[in-house]
């Protein structure tokens, strides 16, 4: 509830505004709001901005327009409204603040709130010379910049980065690392247009680094000093990147130490785009309106919340999964609709009734560990959505972790009951992506480098050598299950046959469209799985499908959604692909899941019931 007046004003005054001519405000801050009071006659406006939901502020002094005191262009005519660039208006004896926020509004009746940019501008002319009104604007940037730091996370790890400079923030940096060739290929320009500005506002230090090839990513996090990141590491692309850099975490030593250490995040720019959606769905953020800007929004004013990440073995691979795993059907049109990428999400679409008409089935034995019906209840009642706390002793744990790990090699006849296993990757990994989108982004538009900084404060980084790799040893959360030529133990439950597919998630959406687990929430320790058998007829698939994507989730013969803790798939048959995240495994005749709750901290908005109580 937003209070109806400002009480105790830590700031006050009046100002005039450079949006209304001969119009002025009287502005009010305290610890929570900003507040607007319009005087216009007897109407009294209101307005209240939460300090939330303002970015930053900026300070400046009034710059020439072309057309104002010039000879060449006289008052009234050939007007035009761009400034003359460092060109200062010396007559002009006034400081202006420009404040940055991003309010939540309703933009019809009934329709539902959407965030928007509101930039407030105060023009100060107390005094009659510049200098004066250009120290109290000062003040108020100064005071709203520490109140507007006190709601936003800060990583208690920079206390101990060594002579920690507060007014540079070093340390305090993002590092984004973006896919050029996610989904239409816009990432690039999502970041120019419509991420950089936001970061600007909010003054916000940052390292770009663009990927050139398929596992670019991974191998620049598994061989970079990561923890000087410590305001998190951003992906701008799909699930593929994300899924890159979280593989890249687990292919280090220190692997509990930077998942305990450093936030992840996701902005949206490839075709699906699930676990962005997830996330700002339950946090209650409008998401759809304006996704980039809702994700962007929840990097600056997030917080760290735990996600699960699901553990995949196969004979050939260990990998790291946050959002899906596929087999069968969507897997099926997941990969094969690559083909029609440029169009980006309505690909999924157009595929899926291609698949419909041409359904095919496959044979398979899934078994798994079913979580108890009061467990699930428990889990989906519980507003389990909590910030991760950071600790320092785990900057003890790490020497200890390097210490204890064991290294197994996948060829030996060891046992995968083990902390980490190391495994041959043959030629794949660590060499340019030898399908599809193998052309450089950068034969397009630039012949430089793979990094590129742009804020003032940021750095610019010179190329590294790509890393050269020929083995792949994953570390990682010791698996519990029973290796992969063992039995599974007796209490799991079995259905053998043919499949039409068998997909299992961790978030509540595979994509922006399709509301796949609505019980799901990022930390809820459970495999959602669906497993739908031969048998279901072409229209009811269809309806069912139609129904994951308006959130109706029909109930439907041949189709079950079983939550379980692990799950083991031994695929009969060859032919379906094998999809982690969006990315496709190589084949395998046995694959098994296991899920490990909160392992990874992603930085996400609190829901608002947290908010109220959250301040620091
Ligand atoms: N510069 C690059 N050139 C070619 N491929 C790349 C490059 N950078 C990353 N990749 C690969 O692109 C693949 C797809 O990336 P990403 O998931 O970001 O996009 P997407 O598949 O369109 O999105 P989504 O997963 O949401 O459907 C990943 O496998 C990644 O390894």
């Amino acid at each position: 509830m937003e209070p109806k007046a400002i009480m105790n004003p830590i700031l006050e005054g009046n100002f005039y505004t450079s949006s209304k001519k001969n119009s002025f405000y009287q502005v009010k801050v305290d610890e929570n709001y900003l507040g607007l009071l319009n005087t216009n006659g007897s109407l009294i406006n209101n307005q209240m901005i939460s300090i939330r939901d303002i970015l930053g502020s900026r300070c400046a002094r009034r710059r020439k327009r072309i057309g104002e005191n010039c000879e060449c262009h006289p008052k009234g005519k050939n007007r035009v409204l761009s400034f003359l660039e460092n060109t200062l208006d010396e007559q002009d004896k006034s400081a202006y603040l420009h404040i940055y926020s991003y309010v939540m509004k309703n933009s019809k009746t009934g329709s539902p709130q959407k965030r928007h940019s509101f930039k407030l501008t105060l023009r100060f002319r107390l005094f009659s010379n510049y200098e004066d009104n250009m120290k109290e604007a000062f003040k108020w940037r100064n005071t709203l910049k520490q109140l507007v730091e006190k709601t936003q996370w800060r990583n208690p790890l920079l206390k101990s980065v060594e002579n920690y400079d507060v007014d540079t923030d070093k340390g305090n940096r993002l590092l984004i690392v973006l896919n050029p060739k996610s989904g239409p290929g816009k990432s690039r320009e999502i970041f120019e247009n419509e991420v950089k500005p936001v970061l600007m506002e909010a003054d916000i230090p940052y390292d770009l680094y663009i990927t050139r090839a398929r596992n670019d990513a991974r191998n620049y996090i598994k061989t970079s000093n990561v923890l000087k990141w410590k305001r998190g590491i951003v992906t701008i692309g799909g699930d593929g990147v994300l899924y890159e850099v979280v593989n890249g975490i687990m292919e280090r030593t220190d692997w509990k130490h930077v998942t305990k250490s450093i936030p992840l995040a996701i902005i949206p720019g490839g075709s699906g785009n699930g676990l962005a959606k997830s996330l700002s769905f339950c946090s209650g953020e409008p998401y759809d309106h304006n996704p980039v800007l809702i994700s962007t929004l929840n990097i600056i004013k997030g917080f760290p919340i735990p996600v699960d990440l699901v553990r995949i073995e196969t004979q050939s691979e260990v990998a790291f999964s946050f959002l899906s795993f596929g087999w069968g059907l969507i897997a099926d049109i997941d990969i094969e609709s690559e083909r029609l990428r440029i169009i980006g999400s309505p690909r999924f679409m157009i595929w899926t009734v291609a698949r419909l008409i041409g359904l095919r089935t496959y044979t398979g034995r899934l078994s798994f560990l079913r979580v108890p019906a009061e467990k699930v209840k428990e889990v989906v009642a519980s507003d389990k959505y909590v910030e991760v706390q950071i600790q320092d002793s785990y900057l003890m744990e790490e020497e200890n972790d390097k210490k204890s790990t064991n290294h197994v090699d996948c060829n030996s006849n060891s046992s995968f009951d083990m902390d980490s296993i190391s495994l041959d990757t043959g030629c794949i990994r660590g060499e340019p992506d030898q399908v599809g989108r193998t052309e450089s982004f950068y034969s397009l538009s630039s012949h430089k480098s793979a990094y590129h900084s742009d804020n003032a404060s940021s750095s610019y980084l010179s190329l590294p050598e790509t890393a050269k790799k020929s083995r792949t040893t994953i570390y990682g959360p010791k698996s519990q299950l029973p290796s992969l030529n063992k039995p599974i133990p007796k209490s799991w439950e079995v259905y053998q046959g043919e499949f039409v597919m068998v997909h299992a998630t961790y978030q509540s959406h595979l994509s922006g469209e399709v509301y796949f687990a609505p019980d799901c929430k990022p930390n809820d320790g459970i495999i959602w799985l669906l497993v739908a058998k031969a048998g279901i007829s072409r229209v009811n698939l269809l309806q069912f499908l139609l129904g994951l994507s308006n959130g109706t989730h029909l109930r439907c013969p041949f189709v079950e959604m079983i939550p379980v803790f692990a799950f083991r798939l031994e695929p009969l048959c060859e032919g379906s692909h094998i999809v982690v995240d969006g990315e496709v495994l190589p084949h395998s005749s046995i694959i098994q899941a296991e899920i490990f709750p909160g392992i990874v901290s992603l930085l996400n908005k609190l829901p608002p019931a947290e908010n109220a109580t959250s301040s620091r």
